[in-house]
């Protein structure tokens, strides 16, 4: 039988930061990005959670420079190439041409599921600057099949290369995975990726039906390091891929020690699934708030769970993290 080949994209350095409160330090991401590449891993994101320019009180200030890290970073890469998250709005242009000095290959231009419209003028830059160009749609769960195949055509047109459906609140299950990918594989001709979270611990059955129905891109992190319950974890999807006769590319023991050995022990927590983290997957928050919610439930007195499922009523979306806050007080006020 021939083996389907696919990219397997992991976010550790991205998606993680969130996990790691945006303070991770040039030692860990130097020792990160040199595992990465000897594992075999094609391409690895660096940068704040939040993307390009999220330093930021409203999203977390970062510890270190995010340039200083993708420098680190790519410097580590004898095979691997890194990528960047680009939000329009959070990052500019500037930040993206800096990034690829410091030397970012892809850039990943990242919108709400219905916005990818303001998303053109930063896809056009990427493949001006020769970089891998993809479109990612998140909070994907919040549309109905037909309109993200509608933001998908748009990226495409723009000229991403790849599109995503990004299931930022840890909420589809793999029949909406399948729908959603299956869709896109019949109407537009670039490469179709997925990008899971766990608080519903269905992760990797997702990322299983995104395979399955035609995604060749796909995310994870190691040790599942990333927002809410975390991401796919990488080393585990490698295992089930290769069980499934795919081939990763990706050298099984390495991808197992640069969890281990290297993510391990630097994690704030172990990554699980928490009452809160469980709130987020039913009900359809970004998994971003998290670790916010965590403060102002703290600072109100009031229980994080609460928060959330409010948030989830009021179909909070990313950039609305000063809501959280709102949303915290409201309740104390309540109660
Ligand atoms: C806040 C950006 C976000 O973390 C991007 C992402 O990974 C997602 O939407 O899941
Ligand atoms: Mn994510």
């Amino acid at each position: 039988m021939e083996k389907k080949s696919f990219e397997i994209l992991d976010v550790t350095l991205r998606d993680g930061s969130h996990a790691m409160s945006h303070a991770f330090t040039p030692g860990q991401v130097r020792d990160t990005a040199r595992a990465l590449d000897a594992a075999g891993v094609r391409y690895f994101e660096v940068s704040h959670g939040d993307g390009l320019g999220g330093s930021s009180l409203q999203y977390g200030l970062s510890a270190h420079d995010e340039l200083e890290l993708i420098e680190i970073a790519a410097d580590e890469c004898k095979q691997a190439e890194v990528s960047v998250l680009l939000i329009p709005g959070i990052g500019v242009k500037g930040d993206l041409q800096n990034a690829v000095k410091a030397g970012a290959k892809m850039v990943r231009v990242a919108t709400h599921v219905t916005e990818a419209d303001v998303a053109a003028q930063h896809i056009a830059l990427g493949r001006e600057l020769g970089l891998k160009t993809v479109g990612f749609l998140m909070m994907s769960h919040m549309a109905p099949t037909a309109k993200i195949v509608e933001q998908a055509k748009l990226f495409e047109s723009y000229g991403a290369e790849v599109v995503y459906v990004t299931d930022s609140a840890g909420y589809m299950l793999p029949q909406d995975v399948t729908e959603r990918i299956s869709a896109l594989k019949q109407s537009i001709g670039c490469d179709i990726g997925f990008h899971g979270h766990n608080n519903l611990s269905m992760a990797m059955a997702n990322t299983v039906a995104a395979v399955e129905a035609g995604a060749t891109f796909i995310d994870g992190s190691l040790r599942a390091l990333g927002a809410g319950s975390g991401n796919t974890q990488t080393e585990v999807m490698v295992a089930v891929l290769e069980r499934l006769g795919y081939e990763t590319g990706i050298d099984l023991y390495k991808i197992m020690d640069a969890a281990n050995d290297v993510v391990t022990p630097y994690m704030p927590r172990p990554q699980e699934i928490t009452g809160s983290s469980l709130v987020m997957g039913y009900s359809g928050v970004y998994s971003s708030f998290l670790l916010h919610t965590q403060v102002a439930a703290k600072r109100f007195g009031v229980d994080e769970r609460d928060i959330l499922l409010e948030l989830g009523r009021m179909k909070a979306v990313g950039g609305q993290e000063d809501l959280i806050y709102d949303v915290a007080q409201g309740i104390a006020v309540r109660n």
